[in-house]
């Protein structure tokens, strides 16, 4: 089994790779007590409802584009420490608006942080716009429209992430809509806690080339064959996926029923430090717990590339790398 995997990843949220040392670093600096979302030096949540809110309150730290542009640059060259050539960030504009920095600044500091990791490892990054769901229909249309207002060749990407359970795909239509008017790809996160109806809802509403999660379209065996006739790929983020208790344990995780089924799926971590994981255990795990070999670990990271939000000529690049 290969160990020095070139990697690559679609679905990682940029407070949720905040490690707890940092934030607790943050906290202490803003004076904010973290006993309601840290215990024992580690992020406290007991189910999804919990980890959204705990979620929200690390994010609640950072405060700077400094602070942004330090996250952001720490996670990308741990990243490339491993290996990885490519990274698409999740981020939401609101979690700047909340804490006062606005969206410019909050985009600006995640901006710096990828040009300077770029400068030094060579790591390729993009940012991927999301709408938190549970922040309500509004402000998913507003994060579109800032994305597609943006201007800033690193934002490539539109997504929703948060509260799977609130409201229905339908009542979030119209921001894809939005975004897909202003070229950007569409991800949406989808079949994670709720089942197989919301892959088949984003499917019919948002025409995604990608799905956040999507596993559980695996209940769904008409569902699966439409997701392998369109080609669609999923960004199957296993170790979150336990730690949240969308399966009892690796065993029931259809990551490799959906691959052998012919759905194309690449692997990520999601939020890395709120599940115990990062990008380097996800490929381990692909190896090991899932039995994938080194081609097949190859061929989702370069299913990845392939599904990248990135123009011809980088996709091309990065290919040549692997
Ligand atoms: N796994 C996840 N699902 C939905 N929203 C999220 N935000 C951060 N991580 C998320
Ligand atoms: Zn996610």
């Amino acid at each position: 089994m290969k160990t020095d995997f070139k990697k690559v990843e679609l679905h990682c949220h940029i407070e949720g790779a905040a490690p707890p040392a940092l934030a607790l670093a943050q906290a202490a600096r803003y004076g904010v007590d973290p006993a309601s979302f840290m215990a024992d030096g580690r992020y406290a949540w007991r189910d999804f409802a919990e980890f959204i809110a705990v979620y929200d309150k690390v994010a609640a730290l950072f405060r700077t584009e400094e602070d942004y542009a330090l996250l952001t640059e720490s996670y990308l060259l741990e990243l490339a420490s491993v290996g990885t050539i490519y990274s698409e960030l999740i981020v939401s504009p609101d979690h700047g608006d909340r804490i006062g920095l606005g969206a410019d600044g909050y985009i600006a500091g995640i901006s710096d942080g990828i040009r300077s990791a770029k400068e030094k490892t060579g790591i390729e990054a993009r940012i991927i716009v999301t709408g938190e769901r549970h922040f309500g229909a509004d402000s998913v249309i507003a994060a579109a429209e800032y994305a597609a207002r943006s201007g800033n060749p690193l934002v490539t990407g539109f997504n929703m992430a948060g509260e799977e359970r609130m409201g229905r795909v339908a009542d979030y239509a119209r921001a894809f809509d939005i975004a897909r008017e202003a070229g950007l790809g569409l991800t949406i996160h989808a079949g994670e806690v709720c089942g197989a109806f919301s892959v088949a809802d984003a499917l019919d509403l948002v025409r995604p080339s990608r799905i956040g999660h999507g596993v559980r379209a695996i209940e769904d065996a008409d569902l699966v064959r439409r997701l392998v006739d369109l080609g669609t790929v999923l960004e199957v983020c296993p170790g979150s996926n336990i730690a949240l208790s969308v399966y009892p344990d690796f065993e029931s995780h259809p990551l490799r029923q959906l691959f052998d089924a012919g759905v194309r799926v690449c692997i990520n971590s999601d939020d890395p430090p709120f599940f115990d994981t990062s990008l380097e255990r996800e490929y381990h795990l692909a190896s090991t717990v899932f039995g994938f070999s080194d081609a097949e670990v190859d061929a989702m990271t370069r299913t990845a590339l392939e599904a990248a939000f990135v123009d011809e000529e980088t996709r091309a690049g990065l290919l040549a790398q692997l």
